[in-house]
């Protein structure tokens, strides 16, 4: 198994090779690219825990050579946000990234599975699906927005509101990966119910988790070490499929006759990549209002993202 993770030396590149390093299967190989020239010392760094995995990395010249052979390629590449800014307005800067390095797969590892975490995510995936129409190398199953980061924050908020075991938990999150249109299925939480004034609150927290980050850091970027667990967490379930396992999990995928282009839904994976787009199943009213009301913004931010390469 080859996982390549591009934007390896950022604060998310490293906690998330760090979690990989210690938890790819046996055999497996981790390539390290940035445009950062610190990228081989992370590699160098990295290679001292001794684990069965092995890691290389590769700088501004070397995308090919880190990007060939991959099976999954992970995508946290880009700028972050800083107090003020919305996700929206990291779109100038990080769309051409996201479009170079989809380029890059297109060349060298047409078949990989590609999980993007750039932002924003809701316009950064459909650049990497209209790149790869182009090249005449699309698989939208092979497609993901890790949106993995807005359900562990769910996991961890209604273990804390209902003092449960967080272990237990289980929240599903569809939509986009923005402000409202991050929508969490409190109703569908199993063993724990929510009054109307619970759900009022938890829903906009979950939302606005990512901004609550950003203030805290004050200027000194966003999530990186929950994002790193949370796109770790992804990577293995993705692992998972390709080796054979039937596993579940939640993303934003191309979704055809669905609620918008892309949408985070439930997803069943296998040997490629998305096997089966599952139901998220029954809304209650204020999630089907809160889903009807943000659909406008995510179908808005999906078509920047396609007008980006189309023109
Ligand atoms: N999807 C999510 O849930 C989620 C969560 C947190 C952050 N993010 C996003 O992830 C991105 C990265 O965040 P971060 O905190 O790690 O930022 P960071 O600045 O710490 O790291 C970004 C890295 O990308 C590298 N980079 C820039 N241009 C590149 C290119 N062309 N090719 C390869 N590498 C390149 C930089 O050198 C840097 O090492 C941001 O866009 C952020 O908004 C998404
Ligand atoms: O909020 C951000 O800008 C980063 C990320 O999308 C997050 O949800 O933490």
């Amino acid at each position: 198994m080859k996982v390549a993770v591009l934007g390896a030396a950022g604060g998310i590149g490293q906690a998330l090779s760090l979690l990989l390093k210690t938890s790819l299967p046996a055999g497996s190989e981790l390539s390290l690219y940035d445009v950062a020239p610190v990228v081989p010392g992370v590699a160098v760094d990295l290679s001292h825990i001794p684990t069965d995995v092995k890691v290389a990395g590769f700088g501004v010249d070397s995308l090919g050579d880190a990007l060939t052979g991959a099976d999954i390629v992970l995508i946290p590449a880009g700028m972050p946000r800083k107090p003020g800014m919305d996700r929206a307005d990291l779109f100038n800067v990080n769309a051409g990234i996201i479009k170079t390095l989809a380029e890059g797969i297109v060349a060298n590892c047409p078949k990989a599975l590609v999980g993007i975490i750039t932002n924003p995510v809701n316009g950064t995936v459909p650049i990497v699906a209209e790149v790869f129409k182009k090249a005449g190398t699309y698989d939208a199953a092979r497609v993901f927005g890790i949106t993995t980061l807005d359900v562990i924050r769910s996991e961890a908020f209604v273990a804390e509101l209902k003092g449960v075991d967080v272990a237990t938990v289980k929240v599903p999150v569809i939509g986009g990966h923005s402000g409202t249109t991050i929508l969490p299925l409190l109703s569908q939480v199993e063993g724990v119910t929510f009054t109307e004034e619970e759900v009022a609150a938890l829903t906009p927290r979950i939302q606005n988790a990512g901004t609550e980050v950003v203030n805290a850091k004050a200027g000194g970027g966003s999530a990186t070490l929950s994002m790193g667990a949370a796109a770790a967490r992804f990577c293995m379930s993705l692992v998972k499929g390709l080796q054979g396992e039937e596993v579940v999990d939640y993303a934003y995928v191309a979704v055809e006759n669905g609620d918008a282009p892309y949408f985070a839904h439930p997803i069943r994976l296998g040997k490629n990549g998305v096997a089966e787009i599952l139901s998220y199943g029954q809304l209650s009213a204020f999630e089907e209002k809160a889903k009807n009301d943000m659909l406008a913004t995510l179908k808005a931010d999906i078509q920047e993202g396609i007008d980006f390469i189309q023109g």
